[in-house]
């Protein structure tokens, strides 16, 4: 297991099996990722180190850490200094949301990420399981969010295994314009 003390500005964090590995993978323009790859539950945590373009075209290099859903209980020890959260929620495990939405309030209530910017990413977003959109919105309460809090997430959907949503993605935790080759 990393260090929690290393500082690492990026947080991915959702319920186990939630599709944070597949789509930190697909981040970092892994081969293979599509139907056939079934990656192993993350049993403590990960860093993967994602490269980017910036605004001025200069390629640099963004760590992001994800603790893995079996370690919920121990998220509270990784959220010193971090400036983003990408919280994962699986749309096709309709069972799932509620725990997921309660996780993901105790997060946006917590003091040390008051200015964090949060980035709720509906995974899994296949079509098959595209009907489910707006049951998974309506039960993280995303309407409401949107109009009471200051620091409401930024919804994104997103597939790995179809590529909707990377780009935008990769948009939202660079501050940067969505570039198309990379
Ligand atoms: N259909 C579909 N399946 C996906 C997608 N992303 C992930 N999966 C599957 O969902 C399962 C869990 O994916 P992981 O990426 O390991 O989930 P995780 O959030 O990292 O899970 P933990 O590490 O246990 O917290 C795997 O079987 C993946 O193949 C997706 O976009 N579409
Ligand atoms: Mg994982």
């Amino acid at each position: 297991m990393d260090d929690p003390e290393k500082r690492i500005p990026v947080l991915c964090l959702g319920p186990k099996g939630s599709g944070k590995t597949t789509l930190l993978k697909k981040l970092q323009n892994a081969e293979g990722i599509d139907n056939t790859y079934s990656p192993v539950p993350t049993i403590g945590t990960n860093i993967y180190d994602i490269y980017y373009l910036n605004k001025h075209g200069k390629k640099q290099m963004m760590s992001i850490r994800e603790v893995g859903g079996e370690m919920a209980p121990l998220w509270h020890n990784y959220l010193d200094g971090v400036e983003k959260v990408i919280y994962v929620v699986d749309t096709s495990n309709l069972c799932q949301i509620s725990a997921a939405a309660v996780l993901l309030y105790t997060l946006l209530a917590e003091p040390r990420l008051k200015s964090a910017k949060f980035i709720l990413v509906l995974s899994k977003m296949d079509a098959a399981y595209r009907q489910m959109r707006n049951e998974a919105l309506l039960m993280l309460q995303h309407t409401r969010l949107s109009t009471e809090l200051s620091n409401a997430p930024t919804l994104l959907e997103a597939s790995p295994l179809t590529g909707e949503g990377m780009e935008q993605l990769k948009a939202a935790l660079c501050d940067t314009k969505i570039v198309s080759t990379f």
